[in-house]
């Protein structure tokens, strides 16, 4: 600056501060820029579940802190009042996230302009009974919604079945919603993948999050194959394989996989209630993945339309791998496939033909 003369120098300072401050506050402006809400149904949402879910969506926990909600709450008239409760609860925890809610019995109403949907509403199974016992009341009301969502929902709606028999539920969705894209169309496993990792890390005694790309196959139900082929520890020390660090293939085998598999049922008998928390948190895990992105090198499970992937034959809704990037989902491909893993895969896979085929006599 020895070159700027006493005018010039004052002059030439003030203008780098005026600069820099404009530079301020156009970023400024940027970071201040607050998202227009993303609208979320919640169906069912008077029910256990649906009470834990809303507080979640509403704090930030399916699409980040960041991200403004508007919730819509759809239950039956016998529930309308409890839901009204659950929307005078949601107005007196002042989020600041939510933007507002709809709570209705009107199924067209809810479905209008969501851009994401969580199908919660059905009938629960209860101690001693199968989820597919549950298959004919719940069917029947993933028919009729499919055709509101289908007409009234955001184009791009992203749908997550809950509701039990979950896959079959969700593929009923599919099949009488013929203009909702079927990769946007997906039911949740991701409670059985958080449990299968959750078994491991007690196991291990390592944190949940050390542990990762566990696989649950197949339907969300007794049949589910939780595979720990590909899963592997964070041990501080680089990766692990999980069969290496447990080192007991027998426990691996059976109890373990049986012990996922009837988590739900052990909830059950121990609630007399389904799982509703952990429900609610895996949901919100699996819409946030889906369109946030998973995390780089790890893949979560999502029931999804299968496209032959792993010979699992089109026509289902089947839990795999999943990777998600950009808001799509795709399946992990080229895995090994051992022979036990192979006999599972396609005994889930088969169970989930006949619920197919049990739903459409339902529905007739
Ligand atoms: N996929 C999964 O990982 C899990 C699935 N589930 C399933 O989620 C579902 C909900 O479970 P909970 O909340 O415990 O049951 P819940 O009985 O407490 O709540 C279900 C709610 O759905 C409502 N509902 C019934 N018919 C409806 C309709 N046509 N439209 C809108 N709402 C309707 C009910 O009035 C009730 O408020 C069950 O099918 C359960 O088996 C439960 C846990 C895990
Ligand atoms: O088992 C049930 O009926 C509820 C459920 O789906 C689960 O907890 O996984």
């Amino acid at each position: 600056m020895e070159y700027l003369g006493s005018i010039e120098k004052p002059l030439v300072l003030s203008g780098c501060a005026y600069l820099s401050w404009k530079i301020v506050t156009h970023i400024w402006s940027f970071v201040n820029l607050e998202k227009e809400p993303i609208r979320i149904l919640v169906t069912g949402a008077a029910g256990q579940i649906g009470y834990a879910l809303v507080p979640m969506i509403a704090r930030g926990a399916m699409l980040g802190p960041d991200q403004p909600v508007i919730i819509h709450m759809l239950d039956i008239e016998p529930a309308a009042e409890a839901l009204n409760g659950v929307k005078m609860e949601l107005i007196d925890a002042a989020f600041p996230l939510l933007k507002g809610v709809v709570a209705t019995t009107n199924v067209v109403e809810a479905c209008k302009d969501v851009n994401i949907a969580v199908m919660v509403g059905g009938f629960p199974r209860k101690e001693g009974m199968e989820r597919k016992d549950v298959m004919s009341k719940n069917v029947s009301i993933y028919k009729a919604q499919a055709s509101a969502l289908e007409q009234h929902a955001a184009p791009d709606c992203k749908v997550l079945v809950v509701a039990n028999p979950a896959n079959t539920n969700a593929l009923i969705l599919k099949e009488f919603a013929p203009s909702i894209p079927p990769k946007n169309i997906t039911c949740l496993t991701r409670l059985d993948h958080n449990r299968a990792l959750g078994q491991i890390s007690e196991r291990l005694n390592v944190h949940v999050s050390d542990v990762k790309n566990v696989i649950i196959w197949g339907n969300h139900s007794s049949t589910q194959y939780p595979d720990v082929n590909h899963a592997t520890v964070n041990t501080g020390n680089g990766l692990k394989p999980v069969r290496e660090l447990v080192s007991d293939d027998k426990w691996l085998n059976t109890e373990f996989i049986t012990t996922v598999q009837q988590r739900g049922a052990a909830i059950i008998k121990a609630r007399k209630l389904s799982s509703a928390l952990s429900a609610a948190s895996s949901a919100c895990d699996h819409i946030r993945d889906w369109v946030l992105g998973t995390p780089k090198g790890t893949w979560v499970s999502m029931g999804v339309y299968s496209d032959g992937s792993y010979g699992i034959q089109p026509g289902v809704i089947y839990s795999f791998p999943v990777i998600c990037e950009k808001g799509e989902w795709s399946i992990v491909q080229g895995l090994k496939i051992d022979d036990f893993s192979r006999e599972k895969m396609d005994a889930t896979a088969k169970e989930l033909i006949e619920e197919k085929s049990l739903a459409y006599s339902c529905l007739n």
